[in-house]
């Protein structure tokens, strides 16, 4: 696939959402033309940070949310909270390899439960992590900042290492997704995108943005950034 066939998706990050009114967040940020729900769980553990866990996005599809919820779990061990998450209606779960014991069990679980499987890398994690598992991933999350907080500025090394990612997608012919992760702003999604990402993770840039009293306040950013990702 190339850049110019490419469909962009964007991921709004609710670890910036407004929790005491989750379900309104989501669906304004919906209404505003997000494409994915973009959940990151962490344990205090993995991450030095506690956040929300299968019971919000079980809640989340009992609200009536209908997209794709991607769960990012920065939580070790993985493989009971994948049944859990799985059991919760999450679309994506995402896991760090250096957190499973077992990757290509965790991968083969997610996948058996009918969900679409992949995997986290850190700034500092290698992607020969991928070496004998394309065959088994849905999406490829690129960590553009360390995981545990929102609002950080995006490591600029990313970029090669989604040209790698990138190359290794394209030559294992299969359907893969490139989600990029952390300090994706308005002003660099459009270079980000042009290193070879097609999924688009932003938290605070998104959630950051307007008036709280404003039911349209998202729409605004959202359009923003699909005027630089057109660019491309
Ligand atoms: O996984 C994450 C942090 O570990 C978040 O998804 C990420 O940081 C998004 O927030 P922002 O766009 O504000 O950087
Ligand atoms: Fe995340």
């Amino acid at each position: 696939m190339n850049d110019a066939n490419r469909d962009f998706l964007l991921a709004p990050s609710i670890l910036s959402a407004d929790f005491a009114r989750l379900g309104e967040e989501v669906d304004q940020v919906l209404a505003a033309g997000a494409d994915i729900v973009h959940f990151d769980v962490m344990d205090n553990h993995y991450v030095p940070n506690l956040t929300i866990g299968p019971m919000v996005c079980q809640a989340l599809r009992k609200h009536g949310v209908t997209a794709p919820i991607d769960a990012h779990l920065m939580v070790k061990p993985v493989d009971r909270l994948i049944g859990d998450f799985i059991e919760a209606g999450a679309t994506y779960i995402t896991f760090h390899p250096e957190a499973s014991e077992h990757v290509d069990r965790s991968l083969q679980l997610i996948r058996s439960g009918g969900c679409k499987a992949g995997l986290v890398f850190n700034p500092a994690t290698p992607l020969s992590y991928l070496d004998y598992v394309m065959d088994k991933v849905d999406m490829i999350l690129l960590m553009s900042v360390n995981p545990g907080f929102g609002g950080q500025a995006f490591i600029p090394g990313t970029l090669d290492k989604l040209r790698e990612a990138r190359r290794r997608i394209d030559a294992s012919g299969y359907e893969i997704r490139l989600e990029i992760d952390g300090g994706v702003k308005v002003d660099n999604i459009a270079e980000i995108a042009r290193a070879g990402a097609d999924t688009f993770v932003a938290g605070s840039a998104v959630f950051n943005a307007g008036r709280d009293s404003d039911p349209n306040r998202y729409d605004s950013v959202i359009r923003a950034f699909r005027e630089q990702l057109a660019t491309v």
